[in-house]
């Protein structure tokens, strides 16, 4: 059952220029979503309109038993049980690591504060620092206080807007690993903004791409890799040999294989080594540039090659 529900969500700043439009998503309780799109595709917006931060011009946010208003229509905009963490989110720079936790629940009582704030410390190994000031924690650490913090009103929905695009890919990947064992364990719903493909795969294997203000596509990355409804779906995942004589069909490089005599003749010009494969720019005949992954790393420039892949790996929009 759905317990987050996006529906028909469109929002313009200027008249005539929607920067999202007839938006609808669902997601059910405890789940994880990763949102990926370009920059300026609509994501800050559409994250601030389920947060309540930012007014919609049509559609309905709904959350469990909640329906979420337009910050016009309330006195104090946003929701303790919806909390949303940025990029640049500020952390109180005077406070310590467990203070700038407790401070959303400076209204509560005072063990329950003590309990719930010792609590997260430890879920988020921050217990070593929590006498620390923000400024003399990593770019990681600052941000996973900044989780904690949103996290200790226990929201039912978690909203994250790029908040890792300021640390480098290993701190990253680390703290991704880590908070997507802490989600699981809270059981809070959670929409994960990003623009990086690699990140929204390492969070969860639920995947939304937004481009225009519009959903493009959900579903299981594989789903999204083999049947993509757009090119820029397709072009998130890899480059994209366009197959000649056959009008807007693909092929991956990945779905290539390479030989030394018989199939498509193409000559190697250049080559990348990449982590698991070497990258080959490939010429055909016809001068066309194709990309091609040499995984026992067999081939040199300047070499002719013979390529060859299954139909039904073929791409067409
Ligand atoms: N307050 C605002 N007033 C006017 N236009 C805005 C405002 N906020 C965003 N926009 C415009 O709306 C469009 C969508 O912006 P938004 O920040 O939602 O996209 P995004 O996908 O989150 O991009 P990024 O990844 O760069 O943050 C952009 O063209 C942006 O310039």
């Amino acid at each position: 059952m759905s317990f987050l529900e996006i529906k028909a969500v469109s929002k313009a700043y200027q008249k005539g220029n929607e920067v999202v439009h007839d938006f609808s998503l669902s997601l059910e309780k405890g789940k994880v979503l990763s949102l990926v799109g370009e920059s300026g595709s609509g994501k800050s917006t559409l994250l601030r309109i389920v947060a309540g931060l930012e007014n919609k011009d049509s559609g309905k946010v709904v959350i469990g038993d909640l329906e979420v208003q337009n910050p016009n229509e309330r006195l104090v905009p946003g929701y303790d049980d919806v909390q949303l963490v940025y990029q640049e989110y500020q952390l109180y720079p005077n406070s310590t690591v467990e203070e700038n936790i407790a401070r959303p629940l400076i209204q509560y009582d005072k063990a329950y504060r003590k309990e719930r704030v010792a609590h997260l410390l430890k879920m988020l190994r921050l217990e070593p620092f929590k006498d620390t000031l923000p400024r003399n924690l990593s770019g990681g650490q600052q941000q996973k206080v900044a989780i904690g913090r949103a996290l200790s009103l226990e929201p039912e929905v978690l909203l994250l807007d790029e908040p890792f695009s300021s640390l480098d890919g290993i701190q990253r990947r680390e703290l991704i690993g880590e908070l997507k064992e802490i989600f699981e364990s809270l059981r809070v719903t959670v929409l994960f903004v990003t623009h990086d493909l690699d990140d929204a795969l390492q969070m969860t294997n639920d995947l939304a791409i937004m481009q225009g203000g519009k959903l493009i596509q959900r579903g299981a990355p594989e789903d999204v890799f083999s049947k993509p409804n757009n090119m820029y779906a397709a072009k998130l995942f890899s480059h994209l040999n366009e197959l000649p004589g056959k009008d807007k069909t693909f092929v991956r490089p990945s779905d290539l294989e390479i030989y030394k005599s018989k199939g498509l003749s193409a000559k190697v010009v250049d080559k990348q080594y990449l982590i698991h494969f070497d990258q080959l720019t490939l010429q055909l005949k016809d001068g066309t540039i194709w990309k091609a992954e040499d995984k026992k790393r067999s081939f040199k420039i300047g070499d002719r090659v013979y390529l060859k892949w299954l139909e039904k790996n073929e791409i067409s929009f």
